[in-house]
C-alpha cells in the first residue's frame, strides 16, 4: 500500500507554486499510504463534556490533553481539533499532523427544536497566518456539512470557499457530511449517504467523512457502503467511528468498511480518547495498521492485546 508523488492527483484549482506542498501534505496525511487515518479531537465543542466525563469514561479523558497525549503516542494520519486546542497545546507536541477544524457546533439545540448549522470559527488566512506563526505541522482543514439542513445553503457555500481557498495553500481538504434536520427523514439511510460523498465531490474536497450506512433489508452495511464510495468518484470516503462500541467488534467493522464497503479510510473520535492512555494507544496502532498498512484482522487484534 505504498504510494509516491506520480499517484497523488492534484485538484485543477491548486496552483502551480502549491502543488509540491499539495503533493507532500497528501502523502504526509496518508503516510504514503493514499488512506486516511484521522484522529477525530473535536468532540469537546460538538457532544460538550458528555464524551469526556460520565459511567465508563476514564478520568484521564476529561483533561484535552488527554487527546494530545494519544496522538504523541500513537500513529496516526493526522489529528484533527479546533485552532484553540493547537494553540494552547501545540507547542508541547509540536511534531503532531495536525488538521484545523474549521467550524463546530454543540449538540444543545436538538434537530426537533432547529435544523442543524455549524459556523465557521476562522477563515483561510488566519489559517495560513497560524501555521507561519506555530511552526506547527498543518496539513489540512476540515468543516462539516448538514446536508439537508434549512442552512444547507450557507454551509455549502462556506465549504465550497474554504476548499477552494486551502488548496491555494497546498491544505488538504476533509468534509464531514451528516444529512441531519427536519427534512431528513433516515441521516443512515445508504443512498442518501451516497448523495452526500456526490455532494463532497461536487464541492472538490480531498476527503469527505460519513457515517456508515445502516444495513437494510438483510444487506449488510459495509456492503451498502460501495454505492457511497462510487458516488465520491475521485473523492476518498472514509467513515466516522460512532459512539464506542467492543474494541475488537471496532476493529472487525473497520476491515469490513475499507474490504467490502472500499472507503479508504476512518475518522474516529470516541472508540480511541474514551480509553486509558495505554489502551487508547493500542487501539489507535490497530486502526492504523489496518487503515494505513493494510493489516489484517488477526494482526490488528494482536496489536490492540499488546502483543
Ligand atoms: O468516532 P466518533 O466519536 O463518532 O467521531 C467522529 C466524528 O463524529 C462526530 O462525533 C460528530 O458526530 P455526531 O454529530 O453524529 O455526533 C465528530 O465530532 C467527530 O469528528
Amino acid at each position: 500500500m505504498k504510494i509516491t508523488e506520480k499517484d497523488v492527483l492534484v485538484p485543477l484549482d491548486v496552483p502551480r507554486d502549491a502543488r509540491d506542498d499539495y503533493i507532500q501534505n497528501y502523502l504526509k496525511i496518508t503516510q504514503n499510504s493514499g488512506n486516511l487515518m484521522l484522529f477525530a479531537g473535536d468532540q469537546k465543542i460538538e457532544h460538550l463534556n458528555d464524551d469526556f466525563c460520565g459511567k465508563g469514561i476514564p478520568a484521564d479523558d476529561n483533561d484535552p490533553e488527554h487527546l494530545f497525549k494519544i496522538a504523541a503516542g500513537s500513529r496516526i494520519g493526522v489529528f484533527a481539533t479546533q485552532l484553540g486546542l493547537i494553540a494552547r497545546y501545540g507547542m508541547d507536541y509540536p511534531k503532531l499532523p495536525y488538521l484545523v477544524k474549521m467550524n463546530s457546533k454543540t449538540h444543545l439545540v436538538k434537530t426537533e427544536q432547529d435544523d442543524p448549522y455549524s459556523g465557521q470559527l476562522y477563515d483561510m488566512e488566519q489559517i495560513a497566518e497560524f501555521k507561519e506563526n506555530s511552526g506547527l505541522d498543518i496539513l489540512g482543514i476540515g468543516y462539516t456539512i448538514y446536508l439537508g439542513s434549512e442552512y444547507e445553503a450557507d454551509m455549502l457555500t462556506e465549504a465550497a470557499q474554504l476548499i477552494y481557498e486551502a488548496h491555494q495553500y497546498g491544505l488538504i481538504t476533509v468534509l464531514w457530511i451528516y444529512p441531519r434536520g427536519k427534512a431528513v427523514a433516515d441521516e443512515k439511510d445508504s443512498h442518501l449517504i451516497a448523495g452526500a460523498t456526490g455532494v463532497g465531490a461536487c464541492l472538490n474536497s480531498d476527503f469527505v467523512k460519513v457515517n456508515s450506512p445502516k444495513s437494510k433489508d438483510g444487506t449488510d452495511a459495509a456492503v451498502l457502503l460501495q454505492e457511497a464510495v462510487k458516488a465520491a468518484g475521485r473523492t476518498k470516503v472514509v467513515c466516522a467511528g460512532g459512539s464506542s462500541a467492543a474494541s475488537d467488534a471496532f476493529i472487525k467493522e473497520l476491515y469490513k468498511q475499507i474490504h467490502t464497503g472500499g472507503v479508504c479510510g476512518n475518522a474516529t473520535g470516541r472508540n480511541i480518547h474514551q480509553k486509558s492512555l495505554d489502551e487508547a494507544i493500542r487501539m489507535c496502532n490497530a486502526v492504523y495498521a489496518i487503515t494505513v498498512e493494510g493489516a489484517g484482522i488477526d494482526e490488528a487484534l494482536k496489536i490492540l492485546e499488546g502483543k
